[in-house]
């Protein structure tokens, strides 16, 4: 039985009759073909990617798994539509926390039309992409009131985010307690899901390390997804020293991937590097920020 994902921070959605991804319960994420030859651009991404004999199998591992693509009834009931099939990168977690960071200062690409690019420069130039290299796409973490409850920040609210409102929300990711206006983000988790072997910013190096230096792909909005579950990193937390809280780190969203031609990624890479300090900041002095409230 396909249904719309529950667990799904931006992008297109396949609610209120609009297109949308949908997904299997069985583990598998069904994105449709966009038009305008974006979904043809993301096929033919994941396709050249998977079977690159330049890419580390280590890298690999930070993109969904690609099961090709499959013709399914579109969630805006247009009828049969190809779909690409991924790996739900939810599957097993019944209340994750996720963050969407879209990666780039910009996130159009070259030669790109030039509506396309008046759109994009305006999103980039409003939001934090141009000051930052990145920006927030949306965002859920769970309440600590039950695992189903959640605090989601609408998509209008995400879109106003500053620079301050980004340092807030990931100090509040990593966070035991809610959102508050009368309260701080704790940081109670940092140590399980931003640090460690197997946390976010060593996983973030690694990637970094790869990005240094391939010249094959130029990743155009382009984003990194974060998701954890908060039982398993408060879990973690409180084992000495502190244990892997099982966080997954991905990139998602390749309808703008653009051949390297021999040339760094510097975009991308930029990005990047401004996340993992961003990130550093909070794994370092998880005392520190405003006593303001977040956007919702
Ligand atoms: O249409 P919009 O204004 O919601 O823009 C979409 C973006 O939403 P945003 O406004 O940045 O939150 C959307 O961004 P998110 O994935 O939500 O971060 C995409 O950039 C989408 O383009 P594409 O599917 O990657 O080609 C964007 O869609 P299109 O450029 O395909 O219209
Ligand atoms: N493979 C996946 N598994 C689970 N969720 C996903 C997957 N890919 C994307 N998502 C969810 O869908 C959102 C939008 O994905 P994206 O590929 O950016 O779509 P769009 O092209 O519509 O912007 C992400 O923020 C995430 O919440």
């Amino acid at each position: 039985m396909l249904k719309p994902p529950e667990h799904q921070v931006a992008g297109h959605r396949a609610q209120d009759g609009q297109l949308g991804p949908l997904v299997d319960g069985c583990g598998i994420f069904y994105k449709p073909l966009q038009g305008d030859g974006r979904g043809d651009a993301e096929v033919a991404f994941y396709t050249s990617f998977f079977s690159h004999p330049a890419v580390p199998p280590h890298i690999l591992s930070f993109f969904p798994g690609f099961h090709g693509t499959l013709v399914l009834p579109a969630s805006d009931a247009s009828g049969p539509r190809p779909h690409l099939a991924l790996d739900d990168l939810l599957a097993g977690l019944r209340s994750p926390s996720l963050i969407d960071l879209k990666i780039g200062g910009r996130t159009w690409p070259p030669d790109c039309p030039e509506d396309y690019f008046q759109k994009c420069i305006v999103k980039d130039r409003e939001s934090t992409s141009v000051a930052l290299g990145f920006r927030v796409s949306g965002v859920q973490i769970q309440d600590p009131a039950g695992a189903d409850a959640f605090w989601r920040p609408s998509r209008a609210a995400v879109k106003r985010y500053m620079v301050e409102d980004v340092r807030r929300v990931l100090r509040q990711f990593v966070s035991a307690n809610p959102p508050s206006p009368d309260q701080k983000p704790d940081c109670a988790l940092a140590s399980a899901v931003y640090g460690g072997p197997d946390g976010v910013l060593a996983q973030l190096m690694e990637l970094k390390a790869w990005f240094e230096e391939q010249t094959l792909f130029h990743f155009y909005s382009a984003s990194v997804l974060l998701v954890y579950e908060k039982d398993a990193a408060v879990a973690a937390a409180g084992q000495q020293p502190v244990k892997s809280s099982g966080v997954r780190v991905k990139l998602v969203d390749f309808a703008h991937v653009m051949e390297g031609q021999g040339v760094i990624d510097h975009n991308f890479l930029g990005g990047l590097c401004s996340l993992i300090k961003f990130m550093s900041d909070v794994l370092n002095d998880p005392e520190a920020g405003a006593l303001e409230s977040i956007k919702v």
